[in-house]
């Protein structure tokens, strides 16, 4: 059938949410993270679909003369131009509770290996060395956690880990200073100071850019373990490897980076380190929810007629 609106797919999404688009629409896939490939498919396209790792910036709105929908297939926004899109028309859906589950499961999942050194003991054993005393760990019982950014996947990691007998603070001045299920908010410095597990949730914006520098790394206890599955930039990479060299904190655990893909990095020689690819909503529950939920959303913005515009 002629004259179906295109609509091209960028990242790699769930074959049911693929399955969901239909014979309506022609389906076209390309490679996002190619730029000269992504500019020039845009150019036809009626909606685009991505996860994380395409970027819809200026320059590709500007390459897109036809297009009325993204679906960003899971929740962090940061690498659509949400505004610049508005400004054009283009409607921007996402799917912010399609992953939230499996991003909390990653986290309690990350914070129980850097407790436990599972990354490097295993790794060891498969060198052949069984270095049983070499990586002793900590019980989490009755430790603290500490989390930055209270919203949907803080409060899920909250939940759970208070279930391994933590107990839980939390760091967010959107909450207007009321926590739900009375988990004590405090200041950030404070939060530092008494965690000894810290959890990152927060979006990427202006403002959460670089929030855990060096001042703050200074902050946090010699034995605090710092977990980041938001997003690379809110953490500077450099001042981190320097305090996990310098023994300033225990150790770290990170699923995002501030430039992705990110394939080599000092980070990753670190012992004290576990590193995962963005893996956070990399479960095929998740993947099937967040392209099920941004395919009926760009299908809707297809086919339906704005209201208003019936009588027309
Ligand atoms: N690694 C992954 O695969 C993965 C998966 C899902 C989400 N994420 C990331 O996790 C982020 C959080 O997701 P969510 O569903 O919990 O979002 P959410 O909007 O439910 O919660 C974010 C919370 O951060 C708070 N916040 C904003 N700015 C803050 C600041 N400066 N200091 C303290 N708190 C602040 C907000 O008030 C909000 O409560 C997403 O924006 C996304 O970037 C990563
Ligand atoms: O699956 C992905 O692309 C990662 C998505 C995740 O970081 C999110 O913000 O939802």
């Amino acid at each position: 059938m002629n004259n179906r609106p295109v609509v091209l797919v960028a990242d790699p999404l769930s074959p049911v949410a693929l399955a969901l688009l239909g014979s309506d629409v022609d389906v076209r896939h390309c490679d996002g993270t190619n730029r000269p490939a992504l500019l020039a498919a845009v150019e036809s396209a009626d909606a685009l679909l991505v996860r994380s790792a395409t970027r819809v910036d200026a320059e590709v709105l500007d390459a897109a003369p036809r297009l009325k929908v993204i679906g960003r297939a899971g929740v962090g926004l940061d690498n659509v131009d949400v505004q610049n899109a508005a400004l054009r028309g283009i409607a921007v859906v996402n799917a912010p509770t399609a992953n939230v589950v499996s991003a909390a499961e990653m986290t309690c999942a990350l914070i129980l290996a850097s407790a436990r050194h599972l990354l490097p003991a295993g790794t060891a054993l498969r060198q052949g060395r069984w270095e049983r005393s070499r990586y002793t760990g900590v019980e989490l019982s009755g430790k603290t956690l500490g989390v930055i950014g209270f919203g949907r996947i803080g409060t899920l990691v909250a939940e759970r880990m208070a279930a391994f007998g933590m107990d839980i603070v939390a760091h967010d001045p959107h909450l207007g200073g009321v926590s739900p299920d009375g988990v004590g908010l405090l200041p950030l410095e404070e939060l530092l100071r008494r965690a000894d597990v810290i959890t990152i949730h927060l979006p990427r914006t202006a403002e959460t850019i670089g929030l855990i520098g060096r001042a703050e790394l200074a902050a946090m206890k010699p034995t605090a373990l710092l977990v980041n599955v938001a997003r690379g930039g809110i953490v500077d990479e450099q001042a981190l490897h320097d305090a996990l060299v310098s023994g300033r904190i225990a150790g770290a655990a990170l699923d995002v980076y501030g430039q992705e893909p990110c394939t080599g990095s000092p980070l990753f020689e670190l012992d004290n380190v576990t590193p995962t690819p963005h893996l956070g909503a990399s479960t095929s529950e998740a993947q099937d929810r967040a392209g099920v939920t941004v395919v009926e959303a760009a299908l809707k913005a297809l086919f339906e007629q704005p209201a208003g515009s019936l009588a027309a």
